[in-house]
């Protein structure tokens, strides 16, 4: 369905931002594009929303070659909307006003309805007569999101969605939100820091660094064999261990979550507890193993100075 194909970027001469980006996706996929901050996840949604022109590269809706602002008068396309990070919005219109701007005012009942169905995919409909103004962030975001949602495009490109949004509502509204794109099989490419956004919901995450894709695929697949400490640092704390401490007959070093390594009864591998960090569900347990401090989960508390016996 859409197409990024050779896609490279730069906004000075010689500092490039983006090489060789190459992905497609399908109707109705989720694509997560996961990086540090500056890697040029904002650049690639802008890029492929036509705010940019490419000297190299092309992006393909079908069969379609998408362009940028010198061939197109407003830049951006009908089928495609963008939720940037300042969200964009009427600040002295209320929240109802906002989703419906760009609603046909000719069907009144049929905007009432759609934006009400909306207001409630992000949980917002107490709030449909406030003012934007007088909205906190993260209700400003939920605002944004329907707003994008209002025009059923075909694609969706969002910036960090929510990033403003708390945990206890953030989960929820991830929920209703991937949900609902699934239904009306809406594709969204989501730039994001926050693992979850990707692992869970995701069909496919794009791990971006020093201007290339390192590593793609089903969260499942990146997370279970991440090709790198970078990859695998997104998604939880992660140890790095020569394999030879681990009296494993292999060059190099391993590269393993807290919960690959288990607390046993006995092992010839011994580690002495540092701290332990209550995580709500399990400990994380900081242990001295030869000369490195390593983590390790655990069902339980340790007491700093006990020496556990440890293996994979
Ligand atoms: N208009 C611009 N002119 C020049 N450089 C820019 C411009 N916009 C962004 N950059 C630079 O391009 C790089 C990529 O920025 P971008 O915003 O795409 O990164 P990002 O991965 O989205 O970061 P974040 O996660 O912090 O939002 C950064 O080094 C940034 O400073």
């Amino acid at each position: 369905m859409l197409a990024i194909q050779n896609v490279s970027y730069a906004y000075t001469k010689g500092k490039s931002i983006l090489k060789n980006i190459n992905f497609n996706v399908k109707q109705g996929e989720y694509v997560a594009l996961l990086g540090e901050s500056g890697c040029g996840k904002s650049t690639l949604l802008e890029i492929i929303y036509g705010l940019m022109d490419l000297k190299e590269g092309t992006i393909f809706y079908g069969d379609k070659k998408l362009l940028g602002p010198k061939f197109n008068i407003i830049p951006g396309h009908p089928f495609m909307k963008y939720l940037a990070q300042d969200f964009s919005l009427m600040p002295f219109t209320t929240a109802a006003e906002n989703v419906g701007e760009f609603l046909s005012n000719i069907y009144k009942e049929k905007k009432q309805a759609r934006v009400k169905e909306l207001l409630e995919v992000v949980d917002m409909s107490d709030f449909a007569n406030t003012k934007v103004k007088n909205l906190s962030g993260g209700q400003k975001q939920r605002v944004a999101i329907a707003r994008v949602l209002a025009k059923e495009p075909k694609i969706l490109l969002l910036d960090e969605p929510f990033s403003h949004i708390d945990n206890f509502r953030k989960n929820n509204l991830r929920r209703r939100l991937f949900t609902y794109l699934k239904a009306q099989k809406i594709s969204c490419i989501v730039a994001t820091h926050d693992s979850t956004d990707a692992l869970s919901f995701a069909d496919t995450i794009h791990i971006i660094r020093n201007t290339n894709i390192i590593a793609s695929g089903t969260p499942k697949e990146i997370y279970e064999t991440p090709n790198s400490v970078y990859v695998a640092s997104f998604f939880n704390e992660v140890n790095e261990i020569p394999y030879k401490l681990l009296n494993i007959q292999k060059k190099g070093t391993a590269v393993l979550y807290p919960e690959q390594l288990k607390i046993v009864e006995k092992s010839d591998l011994k580690a002495t507890v540092l701290n332990s960090y209550f995580k709500g569900s399990f400990y994380l347990i900081e242990v001295k193993f030869h000369q490195q401090q390593i983590i390790i989960a655990s069902h339980k508390e340790h007491t700093k100075g006990t020496l556990l016996n440890i293996s994979l």
